[in-house]
């Protein structure tokens, strides 16, 4: 073969090579991106599943009184328990406030990931600030301008998960 043809054939095997590499990596890339929908596909009924609440099966009235501002008894019972546990209440508003520190960002934010998947579930949000390994919350409920269950469910869900991180 003649030197002209030689590097000719060697220039077109090339980038035929190259070729192949690029579209190896594309349909890697699409693959990625497919099983990044299907995630999203299967995450979304869970994520819109209709919220089991504890009262789910009371009467109208006690449901109302469950979605309600904690009573006075509710508070001694329900609330006092959270405030030995590191919860405070807020200033000037009926709320509460922990600080969680965590040994690193993974540990505080495998944190915020459990608590996030309830809270969507609840259709109930923490008010939080995450800086490296610490988690700032505070729970209060919009709805009632105040505290409620969905409150209490919640502070001690993040304890428990707090706690579950921690361990590991
Ligand atoms: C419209 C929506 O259901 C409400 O805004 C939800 C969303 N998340 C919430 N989170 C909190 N913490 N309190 C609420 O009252 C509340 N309400």
């Amino acid at each position: 073969m003649h030197v002209h043809a030689v590097l000719a054939r060697g220039a077109w095997l090339w980038g035929r090579g190259r070729g192949l590499v690029e579209r190896t990596a594309a349909s890697a890339l699409s693959r990625a991106a497919g099983q990044l929908r299907i995630e999203q596909t299967t995450a979304a009924p869970l994520s819109s599943a209709p919220v089991k609440e504890p009262g789910a099966t009371a009467t109208a009235a006690s449901r109302r009184k469950m979605a309600g501002k904690l009573t006075t008894e509710d508070r001694e019972t329900k609330l006092q328990p959270l405030l030995g546990n590191g919860w405070s209440v807020v200033q000037n508003r009926d709320a509460i406030y922990k600080e969680y520190l965590f040994k690193d960002f993974n540990e505080a934010f495998g944190f915020m990931s459990r608590t996030a998947l309830l809270a969507e579930k609840m259709d109930h949000h923490p008010e939080w600030f995450n800086v490296y390994n610490k988690v700032q919350v505070t729970l209060s409920s919009h709805d009632v301008n105040g505290l409620s269950q969905r409150d209490i469910k919640l502070a001690s869900f993040m304890d428990k998960a707090a706690r579950t991180v921690q361990d590991k």
